[in-house]
């Protein structure tokens, strides 16, 4: 097996492993025992992968094998019935399920999702240029609009809307009952033969199903009405229901697939928006050159479109950047596992293990990415290495990878762009008038973790730009009028 620390009888090496933030424990690993570690957690393998190379070496190259996921008892098989195909292992429901995801999101299709984006784009300047305190709260908001647009054809004003709350409640719950070591039954899985009156883990988890499926079924019930009356506009949904006869879904299945987006798609786009201001409020010099380019590109009279991508490399090269210099998906999203036997490098891997593509040891690698810790957009413009240019790497490997990346990279363009061309990100001042930068490294903890909460200042770069987002915004709310 790959080397690994020493671990004790029947725990293994859970004794070892932080309650918080495990993915720098496993980076350090990597760094002593080499790009592939193997622990065990009680009796399950465990394979941490700490390079890209290795990544793809195994997740993509052999990825017929390696693009399982582990048991989820209570999280994926009591509380979501199977249905929820993140946690769904490499079977014929998650390929029905992917189909679902892959159709709707697609690079081709994901254009057509531009023009949304765009417009949730202008409203969020325009709350960011009259609220700049509450910056992070509409980056919540237009990252939350966009998934249930673009899902059920619906935006969204607030993130304190009914939709989002109940959706963000069921994904803390999800996220609870995923804790490793909270429930017994993970470990000793022959629990599940006791008579079902016994089994004293189910209730709560059964309990919370019934109100996720009445909550799912709603939102599908609600397009199929708005299908009938011909008010709905394209989205996930209606398509996927369209689709419905030739799929062999079930309302059920369908309303646990298209409700993918919101525990995937918004604390990740959302909180990737969150890296890039605390990036530039640490490395100014690169949002003066961003700025420059945009000045050249786009000038002060018009914002920055989906069109202008092309002319914009740096803009890109730090949207890169941003992903790689803190991933907020950590471990590298839902931990994959092996169906078969299979040797790398002289090294034995057993069927079944788990395997963790650590994406935050792996964007620290200084041999692909020397002086990680500094934010370098540069390094995505000077490199001759293929998978560097076009930067899939935060976004996962082979079967599993990320199916909204496309939407994601969009999101993140348009934004990004957007807020460089409008603000000058600054420092907090205190009351005595000096600079407050928050810490680079304060991030939550959990299954993607983001920066905790930082106050600055959002300052419009000039009256041109501030008037220009006022009209561009009262354009914007007219078109969205078909969105709720
Ligand atoms: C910056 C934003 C995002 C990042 C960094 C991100 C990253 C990831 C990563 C690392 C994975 C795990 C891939 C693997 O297992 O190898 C993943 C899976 C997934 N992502 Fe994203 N994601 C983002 C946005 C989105 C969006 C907008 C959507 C939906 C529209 C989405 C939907 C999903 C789904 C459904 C999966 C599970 C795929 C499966 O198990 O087959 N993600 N994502």
């Amino acid at each position: 097996m790959p080397p690994g620390p020493l671990g004790i009888p029947i725990v293994g090496n859970r004794h070892q492993l932080p309650a918080i933030k495990p993915w720098r424990k496993f980076a350090e690993w990597n760094k002593q025992y080499g790009p592939v570690v193997s622990i065990f957690l009680g009796s399950t393998p465990v394979i941490i992968l700490g390079t890209a190379r290795a990544a793809w070496d195994l997740l993509e190259k052999r990825s017929e094998i390696y693009s399982s996921r582990p048991r989820f008892i209570v999280a994926g098989e009591i509380l979501s019935d199977n249905k929820r195909g993140l946690m769904l292992p490499n079977n014929d429901h998650w390929r029905k399920w992917r189909k679902v995801l892959h159709s709707g999101f697609h690079a081709r299709q994901a254009e057509t999702y531009k023009e949304i984006q765009s417009l949730e784009s202008k409203v969020a300047l325009q709350q960011i240029l009259n609220d700049p305190r509450r910056y992070e709260k509409h980056l919540q908001r237009y990252a939350a609009s966009v998934v249930t647009s673009v899902t059920y054809g619906r935006r969204v004003d607030s993130v304190d809307e009914w939709i989002v709350k109940e959706n963000m409640d069921a994904m803390d719950y999800l996220t609870s009952a995923n804790i490793p070591g909270k429930y017994l039954v993970e470990s000793w899985p022959w629990l599940l033969k006791l008579p079902r009156a016994l089994q004293w883990f189910r209730r709560e988890p059964e309990e919370r199903r019934k109100r996720d499926i009445n909550f799912l079924m709603h939102l599908f019930n609600d397009v199929k009405t708005r299908m009938q009356n011909g008010t709905i506009p394209d989205c996930l949904t209606s398509q996927t229901i369209s689709n419905q006869a030739r799929s062999g879904l079930t309302d059920l299945e369908v309303a646990y697939a298209v409700s993918s987006p919101f525990g995937a798609g918004i604390e990740t786009t959302a909180g990737t928006l969150t890296v890039f201001v605390l990036a530039m409020l640490h490395f100014p010099s690169v949002m003066r050159k961003a700025q420059e380019e945009l000045d050249r590109v786009v000038g002060f009279d018009r914002m920055p479109e989906f069109g202008d991508q092309e002319s914009l490399p740096y803009i890109n090269a730090v949207v890169n950047e941003t992903l790689r210099w803190r991933p907020v998906a950590v471990l590298g999203g839902t931990p994959h596992a092996v169906t078969a036997d299979d040797a790398y490098n002289n090294m034995y891997i057993p069927k079944g293990s788990t395997i963790f593509a650590n994406l935050w040891g792996i964007m620290r690698d200084p041999v692909m990415f020397p002086s990680p810790d500094d934010f370098q957009p540069e390094r995505f413009l000077e490199t001759s290495e293929p998978r560097l240019k076009t930067f899939e790497l935060p976004f996962g490997f082979g079967r599993r990878i990320c199916p909204g990346m496309h939407l994601a990279l969009n999101s993140l363009f348009v934004n990004v762009s957007r807020i460089l061309w409008a603000f000058d990100i600054l420092p907090a001042v205190d009351h005595g008038g000096n600079e407050v930068k928050p810490d680079p490294w304060n991030f939550t903890d959990g299954f993607n973790s983001r920066p905790v909460s930082f106050d600055c200042r959002l300052v419009p770069r000039n009256g041109r730009i501030a008037a220009c987002i006022e009209e561009e915004y009262k354009a914007a709310m007219t078109r969205l009028d078909g969105w709720r």
